[in-house]
């Protein structure tokens, strides 16, 4: 399942552009983005607010088409919704009326496929939700309801797990619980796994690589290593080293602003004057 030793990417997005048509007028959120994910490899998207992050992820996914350019995944082009790739959202969008089991094995019979009752299981009990099968969405805390939104996106097994910001909606000390849970996951699975966050300490904790995106249109501004072992410590995750990284990501995120900002009001007659 692993394969890092191979050389062929896993996701491979290649010149991705999207124009969205809006009332007024067309808007570009993502310019020729290009990247490519290994096997097993967990790489964050950061970047300012609306530089197309979700887009991007979205197009990974095949629920998004694209303008141009095209998403690969095991060298083929994503076109529409693949089984080998799971997701999770912000929320973890469980149904009100079905308890925790039952949300858990509703896309099984939507899709009128058997599940793997052991593999649940067994993620069931990895997350910490043994005997949680019977209670109903609003009986669970956010974290529980994300444990299950996991659970969830991980029992058709997929080889690719996308995520959107999903732990954006937890207080900091759960936040940091679901981090840890993710590590332990990946390290028994190995899944790829891509993942967009608006924290950078997230980012560095979970990830092989970090990419940041310039403002929209989002194209891909760099790319950061994060060569610490795993699983990562709280004393790693305190290292000087580690503040390094924190701040040259965080300086490139708001250089790429100002920088933006600078070329605007360089333009003339880019921000009117006032008039009075
Ligand atoms: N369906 C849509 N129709 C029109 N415009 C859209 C649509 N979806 C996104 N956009 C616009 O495209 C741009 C990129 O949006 P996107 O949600 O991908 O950014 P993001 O980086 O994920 O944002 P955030 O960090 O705020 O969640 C934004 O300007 C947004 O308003």
């Amino acid at each position: 399942m692993t394969g890092l030793g191979s050389t062929m990417p896993k996701l491979r997005v290649r010149g991705a552009t999207k124009v969205y048509e809006t009332r007024s007028g067309d808007l570009l959120a993502l310019d020729r983005c290009s990247l490519d994910v290994m096997p097993g490899e967990i790489v964050s998207i950061v970047g300012p607010s609306g530089c197309g992050k979700t887009t991007l992820l979205w197009s990974m996914s095949g629920l998004h088409g694209l303008t141009g350019g095209e998403v690969l995944l095991d060298g083929k082009a994503i076109t529409g919704p693949n089984p080998a790739i799971g997701m999770v959202f912000q929320e973890a969008n469980l149904l009100p009326w079905r308890n925790l089991d039952s949300n858990i094995h509703f896309p099984f019979e939507i899709k009128r496929e058997k599940p793997d009752r052991e593999w649940i299981a067994s993620l069931v009990s990895r997350v910490g939700l043994d005997g949680f099968g019977g209670r109903f969405p609003r009986e669970l805390s956010g974290g529980m309801q994300q444990r299950a939104a996991l659970v969830r996106a991980l029992s058709f097994k997929p080889s690719v797990l996308l995520m959107d910001e999903p732990f954006g909606a937890l207080d900091s000390f759960t936040r940091e619980e679901m981090n840890h849970l993710v590590e332990e996951i990946w390290m028994d699975t190995r899944t790829t796994i891509v993942l967009i966050t608006h924290s950078i300490e997230e980012a560095i904790f979970l990830s092989d690589r970090v990419v940041v995106l310039s403002p929209r249109p989002g194209r891909v501004a760099n790319i950061y290593e994060v060569p610490f072992p795993r699983p990562r410590s709280m004393e790693i995750m305190a290292t000087k080293e580690v503040f390094d990284l924190q701040n040259a990501i965080k300086r490139e995120i708001v250089g790429e602003q100002k920088s933006r900002y600078a070329a605007l009001q360089a333009l003339p007659d880019a921000i009117p004057a006032p008039t009075h």
